[in-house]
């Protein structure tokens, strides 16, 4: 185990810290995913290199938010193989998944915190009860990511004291104290009035900056995605239709349903 058990999350490459996976994170490959005859995700295939940042973009129903309750294991594939540092998800045993499931953390639309749990609680919960942590050490990694999320001085207030935004913020720092290898972010942004939306990409652009986790994005923030991307997945029907480095996707795309999307939203 590490020494560095205090900090909140690994800094860019160089930094002592855990030894983190280097290479290919994550794999689906040949993935199909239907809802009765609905096929969702059509013989899908792509991967995500670790300290990488991917966004998947595209039109609502296309399948995004499906790839990442794939990953949570809240969804079975209907055919294809999924694999996560190496470990394949569908079959594995409990414990397998367990294990799997720590590496990953995720942020979804709703902040989904404990209502009666202090924003401190909140935090240091999951790091206590399923990581083994002391109260001590978790509650140190939690005052350093409260910082990171400017909410120090809320530390002792209930979920429902707090703005949206600054619950999501509090969310996003539940999920770094697992210290996962990467973070899945299910349009983060989207049940938020407007003038919260940029505090909250602010501080995800300042952890895509300064640590090396992997991220998987879906969101509707153009700008964001063009900011933090070191790669955009354009899906269409459940299929990508359209991969590559965030400026050339948003400047000079190629896929015609791309343009159309890209002019409906920016
Ligand atoms: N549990 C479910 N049962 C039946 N259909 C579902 C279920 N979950 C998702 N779907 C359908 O699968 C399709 C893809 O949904 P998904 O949420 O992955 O799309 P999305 O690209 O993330 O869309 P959005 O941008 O609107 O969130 C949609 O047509 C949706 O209605």
């Amino acid at each position: 185990m590490s020494t560095d058990t205090h900090a909140p999350f690994e800094k860019k490459p160089g930094t002592p810290g855990t030894p983190r996976s280097t290479g290919e994170l994550i794999r689906l490959e040949q993935v199909t995913k239907r809802f009765g005859d609905h096929t969702v995700l059509d013989h899908l295939d792509f991967s995500v290199d670790a300290g990488k940042h991917v966004t998947l973009i595209g039109p609502s129903g296309s399948g995004k938010t499906t790839i990442l309750r794939l990953l949570m294991t809240l969804l079975k594939p209907d055919e294809g193989t999924i694999t996560v540092d190496g470990e394949q998800l569908f079959p594995a045993s409990e414990k397998q998944v367990r294990e799997i499931r720590k590496k990953i953390g995720m942020v979804f639309q709703q902040f989904n915190l404990f209502p009666n749990m202090t924003v401190l609680r909140n935090i240091t919960e999951a790091p206590v009860t399923v990581l083994g942590m002391s109260k001590d050490a978790a509650e140190e990694r939690a005052r350093e990511l409260l910082e990171m999320v400017g909410l120090t001085e809320h530390l002792a207030k209930r979920p429902g004291q707090l703005s949206g935004g600054q619950q999501q913020r509090v969310a996003i720092a539940r999920a770094l104290a697992m210290r996962p290898q990467v973070l899945l972010l299910d349009e983060v942004t989207s049940a938020l009035d407007p003038e919260l939306v940029a505090g909250v990409l602010d501080v995800l652009r300042d952890i895509a900056r300064s640590t090396d986790i992997t991220m998987l994005c879906v969101t509707h923030e153009m700008n964001f995605a063009r900011d933090i991307s070191d790669r955009v997945l354009m899906f269409d029907q459940g299929r990508i239709i359209e991969a590559g480095a965030p400026e050339k996707i948003f400047s000079e795309p190629e896929h015609d349903r791309t343009r159309e999307f890209l002019s409906a939203v920016l």
